[in-house]
């Protein structure tokens, strides 16, 4: 971390809080002006759901309100760590993160200003699923629970690591204050890549970023400011005219609520960029033959298995989870993939490999053939393909009010006053899968 410089007065500082923020973000602010960072025209406020950024005064388009140097950025390359930096490749940048700010919070004279300002373990607690019992769990989407046990795995793995490495070196912490530090690296982290890192992996160069990790999330990337790096440090730029008052946002990224819910601990009420991953009923529709051929055809929707204990296998998660080998439902359409997947479905498991329908399945899959001739050419196959996504869309309805009506159930019993939150989160996520199955079914019947 940064030595301070000048100190600044806490009279510039109150020119960037707004009423009601508590004064740990004053000293925060105090720490990142009087080490060169810019603001202009931007506040810290308390907004309904957490932290945030709202313009001062008014803000035009293409205007920079924040730039914060590269001395305040908190990466792999400037914490005091032995074999941390990125450049020693291969390393786990995200463990010794956490174990840098878990073992800074442990000790007893810490009055880091940006540690300070982290949210509470209690907050990641309710918030984020790999954090929720396994009954709470059990009711969320197969996608949910299985990238919330995926994260478990690896915040149990980078544990490991960090005492490992850090630990046996008189670095202290303790597993809450691991946990604590580690969702804070996950959910505040942003990917700095200057040009000396070039050969470095994209989630080696995780950096938090005092100031900047307050600006929330919008999905309308296109109005959102964008974050830019440059060598000297990290610049925040509007791309659209703000009003006094209104948030900032920035854009983590083009995700679905089910990522953000798993990555980050919200959803958006509205979020042009929300799907869900229908594989878990789409797959039963095919048999083992099919679900060969899509795997030869790479259209398989393969990331989960359906035991009950194991809901994915390794690699194929990561596959699904980065989002290309989904099969994927929008209020608008399902995707291509799954559009293929039932066109194969509907063709008899005797006919597979043979006969000029499957063949021209095939020359379709290879671009031999337009998708709006295979559709003319076999209209009556298009008809079942909609009758078995009617199938799926019902199925998923059908879990996701069973699995609603659960949550419901836990919300009455004492056992679960305390996960309160997020089974109300589970719930509230249910409810926009089933929301997008029934604008689905309005714009395409
Ligand atoms: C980088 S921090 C942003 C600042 C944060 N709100 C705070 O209180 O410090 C990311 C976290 O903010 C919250 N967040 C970000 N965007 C949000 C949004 N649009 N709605 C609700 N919560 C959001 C989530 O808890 C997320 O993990």
């Amino acid at each position: 971390m940064p030595k301070r410089r000048r100190p600044s007065s806490s009279s510039q500082c109150q020119d960037f809080l707004a009423d009601g923020v508590p004064e740990s973000h004053q000293r925060l602010l105090e720490h990142v002006l009087a080490n060169n960072a810019r603001l202009s025209k931007v506040k810290i406020a308390r907004l309904p759901h957490g932290t945030g950024i709202v313009a001062s005064e008014r803000v035009k388009k293409n205007e920079e309100i924040t730039f914060i140097p590269k001395s305040l950025l908190v990466n792999l390359h400037d914490i005091p760590f032995p074999n941390s930096s990125p450049i020693d490749h291969p390393t786990k940048v995200h463990s010794s993160l956490a174990a840098y700010i878990a073992s800074q919070f442990h000790k007893s004279d810490n009055n880091d200003p940006f540690i300070s300002i982290l949210p509470s373990f209690s907050s990641f607690k309710s918030s984020m699923p790999l954090f929720w019992s396994n009954e709470v769990l059990d009711n969320c989407s197969p996608w949910v629970r299985s990238f919330a046990i995926k994260q478990q795995e690896k915040l149990k793995d980078d544990y490991a690591h960090a005492l490992k490495m850090h630990g046996e070196r008189g670095v202290e912490f303790s597993k809450e204050e691991y946990e604590w530090a580690w969702a804070a690296v996950n959910t505040r982290t942003i990917y700095y890549r200057p040009k000396k890192w070039y050969k470095v992996p994209a989630e080696d160069c995780m950096t938090m970023c005092p100031f900047i990790d307050y600006y929330n999330h919008d999905a309308k990337g296109d109005e959102s400011c964008t974050v830019s790096f440059s060598i000297d440090g990290l610049r925040v730029t509007t791309q659209k005219e703000y009003s006094v008052g209104e948030e900032i946002f920035v854009t983590y990224g083009e995700y679905n609520n089910d990522h953000l819910l798993v990555e980050y601990g919200f959803t958006l009420p509205k979020n042009q960029a929300d799907n869900m991953n229908i594989d878990h009923w789409v797959l039963p529709k095919l048999s083992s033959r099919h679900q060969e051929i899509l795997k030869e055809i790479s259209f398989h929707g393969y990331a989960f298995t359906f035991s009950q204990t194991v809901m994915y296998s390794g690699s194929d998660l990561m596959i699904s989870v980065d989002g290309d080998s989904e099969y994927l439902l929008d209020e608008n359409e399902v995707c291509y993939r799954t559009m293929m997947a039932l066109r194969l479905a509907v063709i008899k498991e005797s006919m597979l490999g043979k006969g000029k329908r499957y063949k021209d399945f095939m020359k379709l899959v290879e671009g031999g053939m337009e998708e709006d001739d295979y559709v003319k050419l076999y209209e009556k196959d298009e008809k079942k393909v909609g009758e078995l996504l009617e199938e799926v869309l019902k199925a998923v309805e059908e879990f996701g009010e069973e699995k609603t009506a659960n949550l419901r159930r836990m919300l009455e019993r004492e056992e679960f006053l305390d996960q309160k939150e997020s089974i109300k989160s589970a719930i509230g996520r249910w409810r926009q899968c089933i929301d997008i199955i029934a604008k689905h079914r309005a714009k395409n019947n």
